[in-house]
């Protein structure tokens, strides 16, 4: 709300949420009682953002909320709402979808099973395998396993996972960001990159043959690195993204370089969805506190990739 209150972009944009909510949240926060809610009018023509204006298209929630409350009846009226924004993307009527975090564990304990947007998003569309690529500035960390237990990641990574997850990262960096020949540095998943098979053997087994192979197909990829080297400044100088294994292995570092304006893009997917990098922060939930930035970066990154290059 704070973005779409103070930000032009040239595209329109189109809050899908439930009315009352918006509008009571709004009043409630110094500096947004201006803000204009209309509803969207599909047939009106798109006109670019006016700060201050918001079109709303009205997707209710079945209980009135209250920030920081966790209300697993709201559950179903969550998913129904990125439903919407999905099914409102295929079809054509809108290009991008942006989304804010949710509580995926109130959406668990409803009884849906959610691990995440990327997940669901990839269902929803029909698609078996998605890449979840964070952005920070110049950093591009994508992720070979998303919401997964700790202890189940080394069985997760087998050679169909991350063959199809770098020929997903490959195409999108190519036909998304325009980057003709992605250079993708690919993190080992045990100490010094299993250290020739002495700490760990995926590197030998999964890793490296996968590499090969996809070298031999022309992608420009080096790896397995040690992962506690593969930020250095150095290390990052010739590479465009970093593979990283599992969530904790890519995101923190991400996070400690770009963490309010990084933005969370889910590649392989038929439509462009991209999505703040944090959580709900409950701690800050109505306190009018909480920074708008990494929703103003994914907002301008996904009016940009809606745009085919
Ligand atoms: N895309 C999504 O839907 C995401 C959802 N989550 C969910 O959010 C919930 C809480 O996750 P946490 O791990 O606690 O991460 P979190 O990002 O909500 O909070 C971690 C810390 O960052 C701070 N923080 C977060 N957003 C901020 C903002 N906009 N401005 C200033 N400070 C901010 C919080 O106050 C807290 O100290 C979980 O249920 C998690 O699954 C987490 C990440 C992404
Ligand atoms: N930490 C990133 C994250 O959890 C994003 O999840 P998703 O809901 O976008 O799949």
């Amino acid at each position: 709300m704070l973005a779409i209150a103070r930000e032009s972009w040239p595209a329109q944009l189109v809050a899908l949420a439930d009315r009352e909510m918006l509008a009571s949240r709004a009043a409630a926060i110094p500096g947004l009682a201006a803000v204009t809610l209309h509803d969207f009018d599909p047939d009106a023509t798109p006109a670019p953002h006016t700060p201050g204006h918001l079109p709303v298209l009205h997707t209710p929630l079945a209980r009135p909320a209250a920030p920081g409350r966790l209300d697993p009846a709201n559950a179903a009226a969550v998913l129904a709402t990125l439903d919407a924004a999905v099914d409102s993307c295929r079809d054509g009527r809108f290009d991008a979808m942006v989304t804010a975090p949710v509580q995926k564990s109130v959406i668990a304990d409803a009884g849906f099973a959610f691990r995440g947007h990327t997940e669901y998003l990839a269902a929803r569309c029909g698609v078996e395998r998605v890449v979840m690529l964070l952005v920070a500035g110049g950093l591009r960390v994508a992720l070979a396993t998303t919401h997964l237990p700790l202890a189940a990641v080394p069985a997760a990574i087998t050679r169909e996972l991350l063959g199809d997850t770098l020929g997903i990262l490959d195409g999108d960096l190519r036909r998304r960001f325009g980057l003709p020949r992605p250079r993708i540095a690919v993190l080992g998943l045990n100490p010094h990159a299993g250290e020739g098979g002495h700490l760990g053997r995926e590197e030998l087994d999964v890793i490296i043959p996968v590499l090969e192979a996809l070298r031999a197909e022309g992608l420009d990829l080096t790896g397995p690195l040690p992962a506690d080297t593969a930020f250095t400044p150095r290390a990052l100088a010739d590479v465009d993204a970093v593979l990283a294994l599992y969530h904790d292995q890519g995101l923190p570092v991400l996070k400690h370089a770009g963490f309010g304006e990084a933005v969370n893009v889910t590649l392989g997917l038929p439509i462009v969805r991209t999505s703040v990098d944090h959580g709900t922060a409950l701690d800050l939930a109505g306190t009018g506190r909480a920074d708008a930035g990494s929703l103003r970066a994914a907002v301008t990154l996904a009016v940009a990739l809606a745009r085919p290059l």
